[in-house]
């Protein structure tokens, strides 16, 4: 996830001279990135921290980095499931800690992103600087929703992928090459995402204007729709992941 912010801002225009990135294994960097195998001990420290490593990983990936944050350092946090009371005790010195949820597609500026964190007004006009590149960011009104926008924002995309192959799963299933049908079923998600994008109608109104009275679309609708399928699907899936959010959030204070 670090990786693909990082593409997003090089491709924004940020010059690679002014990141740092911090990885015990990463093979390469982008040119012109500085790429450390660990925290400097002696470097003055950050205006902005970016944790990015797994959630599992923050009790010994911490301790090197607490030097670089200071008053002067704006923390982000993509980790899931890792609280900002966390963080806090962790960071004491931090001027602002922000916790970002994005996806993969930052790397493309094509992300969501919703943030919740402490800090003053500057502080947040930096963060909404710094996310403009990745995508659409939003700040959330509570920390308490974050669970729930991780399950939307980021882990969003592997539930959209895995109806792509579904849909040309079942395509195949009923009787075009597999090949074509991945191509068709992804060329078709993504002409109807950019334009429900540009859209001034919802998803919703949208679904019904492809459907022609008594044609197609409305047959395979009434399938997806049948004693609330879909929808009872999707709120499963996000609550499942948000409440796996909220268990990974238990998990991380418990560490300390
Ligand atoms: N994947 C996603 O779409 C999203 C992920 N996130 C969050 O992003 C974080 C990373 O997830 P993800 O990108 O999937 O995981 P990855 O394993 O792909 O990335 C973790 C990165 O941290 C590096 N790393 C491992 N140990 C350390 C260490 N001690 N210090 C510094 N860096 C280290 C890894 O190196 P190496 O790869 O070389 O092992 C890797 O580059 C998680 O906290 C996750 O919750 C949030 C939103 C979306
Ligand atoms: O699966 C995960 O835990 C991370 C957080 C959101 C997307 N990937």
């Amino acid at each position: 996830m670090g990786g693909a912010m990082l593409a997003g801002w090089l491709a924004g225009g940020i010059a690679p001279e002014s990141f740092t990135v911090v990885d015990p294994y990463l093979a390469e960097a982008p040119a012109g990135v500085t790429l450390l195998r660990e925290a400097p001990a002696d470097a003055a420290p950050f205006d902005v921290v970016l944790l990015g490593f797994k959630p599992q990983q923050l009790a010994d990936s911490a301790a090197p980095i607490v030097p670089l944050v200071s008053e002067g350092t704006v923390l982000l946090s993509v980790l899931a499931g890792v609280d900002l009371e966390t963080l806090r005790r962790l960071f004491p010195a931090a001027r602002a800690i922000v916790r970002v949820m994005p996806n993969l597609a930052a790397a493309m500026g094509k992300s969501p992103i919703g943030l919740v964190g402490e800090g003053d007004a500057a502080s947040r006009a930096e963060v909404d600087g710094l996310m403009a590149p990745l995508g659409q960011a939003e700040w959330l009104t509570g920390e308490d929703r974050m669970d729930l926008v991780t399950a939307l924002a980021g882990s969003g995309p592997a539930f959209v992928y895995r109806m792509i192959d579904a849909l040309a799963s079942g395509a195949a299933e009923l009787g075009l090459p597999r090949d074509q049908a991945d191509r068709l079923a992804l060329a078709m998600v993504e002409g109807a995402a950019a334009l429900a994008a540009a859209s001034p109608n919802s998803p919703g109104e949208l679904a019904d204007r492809v459907a022609s009275p008594g044609g197609t679309t409305r047959a395979g609708l009434d399938v997806l729709d049948a004693e609330g399928r879909i929808a009872a699907l999707m709120t499963d899936t996000l609550r499942a992941a948000r409440d796996r959010s909220a268990e990974m959030t238990r998990e991380a204070r418990a560490r300390g």
